[in-house]
């Protein structure tokens, strides 16, 4: 698991570790590995070509300190300054050390213009989103051919990571120091940041077997095995979970088989539907392994392709068995039409799974103000987690990182996924998403568990169903068993 502690607790380490080491060693960890990852860098590019993009704060020193060590080696280092000054040295005493600075009067735009590598030492954990106007036109002024490696952070991005900025740094790669920062995980700003690549420079935070819970984390592969239900010879499929599914309608009839074919494939003990007469006839003949209506459950999935309005035979009915899930203190995911029913807290535990469009309409609707998709985009934790305040829930907001928010309250970390090819943004695939969820919670795992490790198989799912090429949502939820068994077993 990847794990992502915040500025201020990266400076709270930070000032516990160097209370016991001499001035300026934690720096001169953090400008020895740098300048590593660029030696390596420029030796398997073959250039030779540096240039530092220097601000104010240590950042800048970080990267001035690497390219001391770098123009030691014989490679042609070149500073860029603003109109600011250095938090540490000036230009003659960094020029004594092998790395010529320019200033915003010397030909800053000819030295970027033949440079193979550029070191982004503009803003660190210290910047506010958006660049300097000086240090923006130097990134414009990046050739497409440089190599970009950003210090701790791409330059301009929130560290935070809460707030998209058009004028940021897009980095080949990021060299942080320590451990990862929200930046570095979270969809507003991790476009950004390339290749990550972590420095250990002694801090106490985030080691091995250290379980102070961070502020965002990321499953990785390994995290399947830990994790997934497996069962063991003693079980039975009452044991392992009986999921209920409340889907579909007489207008929509394929949500409920993608998200019961999902559900079956991930490894339910059983599964029941509940729909109106023609999903239901479909998934008879589909699915044989459902079995059909109302019936004790240790988990329901509500809501996909679910139309609260329908006036349609069957409906009100369906309806009846979707509200009193709703009113259970059973786990429930509640997915598209089903979060038409969310109006605040519930008794069990439950994952609200979202699109940002929905996400906006369900937020105003509990909020009474007004919210459109864009909103939601332009800071999608800060939204998640005002919906997930507002319910008690856990608020999964798909997109092509999808965020698993627990409420405020509940004092747990924020999980942030990018496991799926693009491809996988296709009608239906929340459906998939919905059923593997549902199959989680199911088993017996926490709706923040249930919602990251879901989206973690489905991305790998979409990318196994096809790898490399378009995939449909029916043969997404295809690929699930086979996805698991390739974690599980790799
Ligand atoms: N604390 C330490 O001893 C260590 C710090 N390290 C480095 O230090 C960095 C943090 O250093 P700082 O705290 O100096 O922070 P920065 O280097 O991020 O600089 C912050 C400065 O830039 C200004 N600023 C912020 N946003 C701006 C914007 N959008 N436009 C214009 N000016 C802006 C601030 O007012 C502040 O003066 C880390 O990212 C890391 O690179 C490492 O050397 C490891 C050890
Ligand atoms: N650009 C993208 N890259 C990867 N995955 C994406 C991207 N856009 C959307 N997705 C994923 O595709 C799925 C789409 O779900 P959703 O919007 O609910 O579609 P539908 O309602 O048609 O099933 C989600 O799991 C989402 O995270
Ligand atoms: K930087």
């Amino acid at each position: 698991m990847l794990r992502a502690w915040s500025a201020a607790r990266v400076r709270a380490a930070e000032e516990a570790v160097m209370a016991d080491l001499p001035e300026g060693e934690l720096m001169a960890r953090a400008a020895d590995g740098l300048a590593e990852v660029c030696r390596a860098r420029l030796a398997s590019s073959g250039g030779s070509r540096v240039v530092v993009l220097a601000g104010a704060g240590n950042n800048g020193a970080d990267a001035l300190y690497a390219a001391v060590h770098l123009a030691a080696e014989g490679f042609d280092c070149v500073a860029l300054q603003g109109d600011w000054m250095l938090a540490i040295g000036d230009a003659a005493s960094w020029g004594a050390s092998g790395v010529r600075v320019l200033g915003p009067d010397d030909d800053w735009a000819g030295a970027l213009a033949s440079a193979e590598l550029v070191v982004d030492g503009v803003l660190g954990i210290g910047g506010r989103p958006g660049l300097p106007d000086l240090a923006a036109q130097w990134v414009d002024a990046i050739p497409d051919s440089a190599y970009v490696v950003a210090v701790d952070l791409p330059s301009g991005q929130d560290p935070a990571g809460r707030q998209v900025s058009d004028t940021g740094v897009f980095a080949d790669e990021t060299v942080t120091f320590g451990v990862a920062k929200p930046v570095h995980l979270l969809p507003a700003s991790e476009a950004a940041v390339g290749r990550l690549t972590l420095v250990d420079i002694g801090l106490g935070i985030g080691r091995d077997g250290d379980d102070e819970p961070a502020d965002v984390e990321r499953l990785d592969f390994a995290d399947v095995a830990r994790l997934w239900p497996v069962p063991g010879a003693g079980d039975d499929k009452y044991s392992r979970g009986v999921l209920g599914v409340v889907a579909g309608g007489e207008d929509y009839t394929g949500a409920p088989l993608l998200c019961c074919t999902a559900a079956v494939g991930a490894g339910l003990g059983m599964l029941r539907y509940v729909g109106t007469p023609t999903p239901t006839a479909l998934v008879r003949a589909e699915v044989p392994e459902a079995v059909h209506g109302e019936g004790r459950v240790q988990a329901w999935v509500v809501g996909p392709g679910l139309d609260t309005h329908s006036r349609a035979a069957g409906s009100k009915a369906q309806l009846d068995v979707a509200r009193s899930a709703l009113a259970s203190d059973l786990p429930v995911l509640v997915d598209a039409g089903g979060l038409d029913l969310v109006d605040g807290p519930r008794p069990g535990p439950t994952l609200l799974t979202p699109h940002a469009g929905e996400l906006a309409r369900l937020l105003s609707r509990l909020s009474g103000e007004e919210t459109d998709r864009e909103t939601v985009q332009a800071d999608p934790l800060g939204h998640a987690r005002q919906v997930a305040d507002r319910t008690g829930a856990t608020v999964l907001l798909k997109g092509a990182t999808t965020l698993v928010v627990p409420p405020t309250t509940a004092g747990l970390p924020v999980r942030s996924q990018n496991d799926a090819p693009p491809w996988l943004a296709t009608a239906g695939a929340g459906d998939v998403l919905a059923g593997v969820c549902g199959a989680l919670l199911a088993g017996g795992l926490s709706p923040l568990d249930a919602g990251s490790l879901g989206a973690l198989v489905h991305g790998v799912a979409a990318d196994l169903a096809n790898p490399g090429g378009p995939v449909r949502a029916l043969a997404v939820a295809h690929a699930i068993p086979g996805a698991v068994a390739h974690l599980l077993t790799r």
